[in-house]
């Protein structure tokens, strides 16, 4: 799992700057997706050949009424129990002040890494000041200006000598690591359960070694699954009871270490922005996703309710036609039986390879029926296609010239592929590479 470097302090010292300046164009996305929403609050940072996760904190919403000093306490306790390393920053021309006093006292008593990096220091001719900042027992602090990317290189090259090593995961392939995510009150505790049942042979609670989760282990029919602990499902305070944005970072942590994503909505809430929001990086990062509509019983229906909401949901979802959707009660029990049924046949999807010649057919077949784009009076020719990975499946087409290639286009190759291959509820990857003719 990719780590989290999270970046703690109060209003205006520079956290946000420092965010773009850590994460900002480092790393190619691989494809923009239209209609994923796009955050600044959670973003992937490369150094030193390191990735891993930055979160601005400052963008964790939290109850409006809280006074700014609660709003940093209950972001900074965020940060003290999900980030490998902690960047607490300060403002280095006010100097520090109480609510800076406040947080260095929660963040001595963690054990996690923090890094103390004093902000907006464009100008060392006054060392006397710098002194002051030791004072919060924090450690020998970072100056730099973000706004400069001053020193930042150096701030990197701390952090990631703190990042935990790599060792920390090791990834079964025959096992299914499934996510449940959701916005709270969905009902993922309650289908979790059902799905658990009495009769499911739980092997194991695995506690896990860095961030405390607690991953679930079961079998049913020779098969091996892993539950993944997402927001609220073991609650440990009440402080962040109404903070979404925290059940966001869960959801997503849960998300980066699965195979296959149940995205769990509200029957009577529909899908939210929160929704998209997390089921677009599920996409993004090439994990299985199906939609789970619970709360089914209580919906008033007639014989079109069904097919109604699903269409509305696809609509909201249009990069993810692909997805299965399941309507279940965790309450009556409806359809719950389905759920991992599914989960079977999305990861055997994800894992399914064509062969190249059957590929390259209905490739062909494809350019015959609606040729390629052309611009400047040179025509897109795909020369070659072959699959590349799996989980997701990834396609490599070689092509005269790639810039050439559009979004849709490659969409309309990528349903031919899925009509005559399937790939039900996993994201498909295609990749146009040059080849000279
Ligand atoms: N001089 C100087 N100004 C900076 C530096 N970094 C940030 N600033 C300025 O400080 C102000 C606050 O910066 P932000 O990055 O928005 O601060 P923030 O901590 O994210 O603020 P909140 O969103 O309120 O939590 C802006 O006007 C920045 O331009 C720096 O290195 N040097
Ligand atoms: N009617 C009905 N109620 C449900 C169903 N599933 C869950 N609930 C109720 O919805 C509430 C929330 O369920 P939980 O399973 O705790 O939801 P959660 O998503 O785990 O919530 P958080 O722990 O806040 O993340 C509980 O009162 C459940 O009894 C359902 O299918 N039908």
């Amino acid at each position: 799992m990719k780590p989290l470097v999270a970046i703690v302090g109060r209003p205006n010292v520079g956290k946000s700057t420092l965010f773009n300046r850590l994460t900002g164009g480092r790393i190619a996305i691989v494809e923009d997706t239209p209609g994923v929403t796009r955050d600044r609050l959670y973003r992937d940072a490369e150094w030193e050949n390191r990735i891993f996760t930055v979160i601005d904190t400052g963008g964790i919403e939290t109850g409006k009424n809280d006074k700014m000093i609660e709003r940093i306490k209950i972001q900074a306790q965020i940060a003290i129990e999900e980030a490998d390393v902690i960047l607490f920053v300060i403002d280095g021309r006010t100097g520090i002040t109480v609510e800076d006093q406040e947080i260095s006292l929660m963040l001595r008593k963690t054990k996690k890494n923090v890094i103390l990096v004093v902000n907006k220091i464009e100008d060392y001719s006054d060392p006397t000041t710098m002194y002051e900042f030791y004072s919060l027992g924090l450690g020998e602090p970072n100056y730099i200006s973000a706004a400069h990317g001053m020193n930042t290189g150096d701030l990197l090259d701390n952090v990631v000598e703190k990042l935990p090593k790599n060792d920390e995961e090791i990834i079964d392939p025959d096992i299914i690591m499934l996510a449940v995510a959701g916005r709270p009150n969905v009902g993922k505790s309650s289908l979790v359960n059902t799905i658990l049942g009495k009769e499911r042979v739980i092997v194991s609670d695995v506690a896990g070694t860095t961030r405390d989760a607690i991953d679930t282990k079961f079998m049913r029919n020779s098969q091996e699954y892993v539950i993944i602990d997402t927001a609220g499902m073991r609650r440990r305070g009440k402080i962040y009871d109404n903070t979404e944005r925290y059940s966001v970072i869960r959801s997503l942590r849960a998300i980066d270490r699965s195979d296959v994503v149940l995205l769990v909505m509200d029957a009577k809430d529909g899908i939210t922005e929160q929704d998209k929001k997390v089921i677009g990086y599920a996409h993004e990062q090439g994990k299985g996703c199906i939609l789970v509509i619970n709360k089914w019983d209580l919906i008033e229906k007639d014989d079109k309710t069904l097919h109604n909401f699903e269409k509305k949901v696809r609509k909201e979802l249009l990069f993810l036609q692909y997805a299965p959707i399941i309507f279940v009660s965790a309450v009556t029990k409806q359809r719950t039986d389905k759920i991992l049924e599914i989960v079977d046949y999305v990861a055997e999807q994800q894992s399914n390879r064509v062969s190249t010649s059957a590929l390259n057919q209905v490739i062909t077949e494809a350019t015959q029926l609606n040729p390629p784009p052309s611009d400047k009076g040179k025509r897109l020719k795909i020369l070659y296609t072959t699959q590349v990975g799996i989980k997701p499946p990834t396609f490599i087409l070689f092509v005269n010239e790639p810039e050439i290639m559009h979004f849709s286009y490659k969409r309309y190759l990528e349903n031919k592929i899925r009509d005559s291959f399937g790939f039900e509820g996993t994201p498909i990857r295609l990749v146009a590479r040059k080849k000279s003719e």
